[in-house]
């Protein structure tokens, strides 16, 4: 059952100016974990503030829980569409306690008891009568998070939740807000422009560029096969390769002729690009491709490096990943093997 329903939704700030979202069409389902991603300015924000109903669309309809929020003839206000926001700063009342901050507004009978229960799925019993000073970063979010389900909310809107708190507690964070989430069976709505938070959080990724949708999918798939250059450089490193789609899933590349295992359907004779990532290269001596290593940065638990392959008049430098208890230098000849698993035909 779907949660929410986005159809062929358009926003447009301006008159004359480009939409901020495009014909945006995509359907949540209950208790999915979905992350808008896309650079800034891509219309992130703008979907969030539309199904929050901050905004108003000009053209489209938004379905929340099986209601009708916004179409042409409709218009239901913010308040009582029942969702839950989590701001990027988490918004605490800071005059207030943390029983009183996740109570503020729960109209029901149960209020006591209800507050008991979300504070007991955030992990932060016994934090009751402390203000939002005497909390840290992490705690700060989790009451921001008890906060929005503590009304039972259809869906959670989380805008950037991840970007104030330090490397080591947003990877706490990111584990630990899945785990309430998913406890809670809450339907929740994230916006990123950070891969790594989307790739770890999210059911189904919805990659956004200029108010249009590049892609929707598992995070394996959208990392695994990306479908355009955009999406396969937005997510993660890449190498882009150009060739000619041939027999049985191969593609024919001035430097090798590249199995792919993701190819649509794509007739052979068509001009293609590939998209490889980094770590589909496997340096051994049976490898497909020779090049010589110009580049290398020792990062602890990988070495990134950079390869340079030739063929007569073609060449390219392509990224790869190597296994840091190896020691190559620069200018050192190499071979690569390619998994063809990691190896996706683009369509543009
Ligand atoms: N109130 C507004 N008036 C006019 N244009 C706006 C307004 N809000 C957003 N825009 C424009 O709409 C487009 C989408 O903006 P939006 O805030 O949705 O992007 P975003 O992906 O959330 O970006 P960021 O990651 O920087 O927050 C941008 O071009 C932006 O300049």
């Amino acid at each position: 059952m779907n949660d929410i329903v986005i159809k062929n939704l358009t926003k447009r700030y301006e008159r004359g100016q480009k939409p901020a979202l495009n014909n945006f069409s995509l359907n949540i389902e209950k208790g999915e974990i979905v992350t808008l991603l896309g650079p800034s300015g891509c219309g992130k924000t703008t979907t969030l503030r539309l199904l929050a109903g901050f905004e108003r669309g000009d053209g489209g309809s938004i379905e929340i829980g099986g209601k009708v929020v916004f179409d042409d003839n409709t218009w239901i206000p913010p308040e009582q569409r029942n969702i839950g926001m989590v701001f990027q700063d988490y918004a605490l009342f800071p005059h207030l306690n943390v029983e009183n901050n996740i109570g503020f507004g729960y109209k029901g009978k149960d209020k006591k008891q209800r507050v008991k229960e979300v504070l007991e799925l955030v992990n932060l019993t016994g934090y009751e009568k402390r203000y939002p000073h005497q909390l840290s970063g992490g705690q700060q979010q989790r009451v921001a998070l008890a906060r929005a389900l503590a009304r039972r909310p259809v869906v959670v809107l989380l805008d950037e939740p991840f970007s104030n708190l330090d490397a080591d507690l947003r990877i706490c964070m990111r584990v630990e807000i899945k785990r309430i989430l998913k406890e809670s069976g809450t339907t929740a709505v994230f916006v990123s422009h950070d891969q790594k938070d989307a790739l770890a959080i999210s059911d189904k990724v919805v990659v956004i560029k200029d108010g249009e949708i590049q892609q929707v999918g598992t995070p394996r798939e959208i990392y695994q096969y990306p479908e355009n250059s955009f999406v396969a450089n937005f997510v993660g490193q890449t190498n882009i390769i150009d060739g000619t789609m041939g027999e049985n899933n191969t593609v024919i590349t001035p430097f090798a002729n590249i199995k792919c295992y993701h190819t649509h359907d794509i007739l052979p004779g068509t001009k293609v690009k590939i998209s490889i990532r980094p770590d589909s290269f496997e340096v051994c001596p049976e490898g497909e491709l020779e090049g010589t290593l110009i580049f290398t940065v020792y990062g602890g638990d990988t070495i990134d490096g950079v390869l340079q392959i030739t063929n007569g008049i073609y060449k390219q430098n392509i990224q790869i990943h190597i296994h840091p208890e190896k020691d190559y230098k620069i200018g050192d000849k190499l071979k690569v093997k390619i998994l063809p698993h990691f190896v996706a035909v683009l369509q543009d």
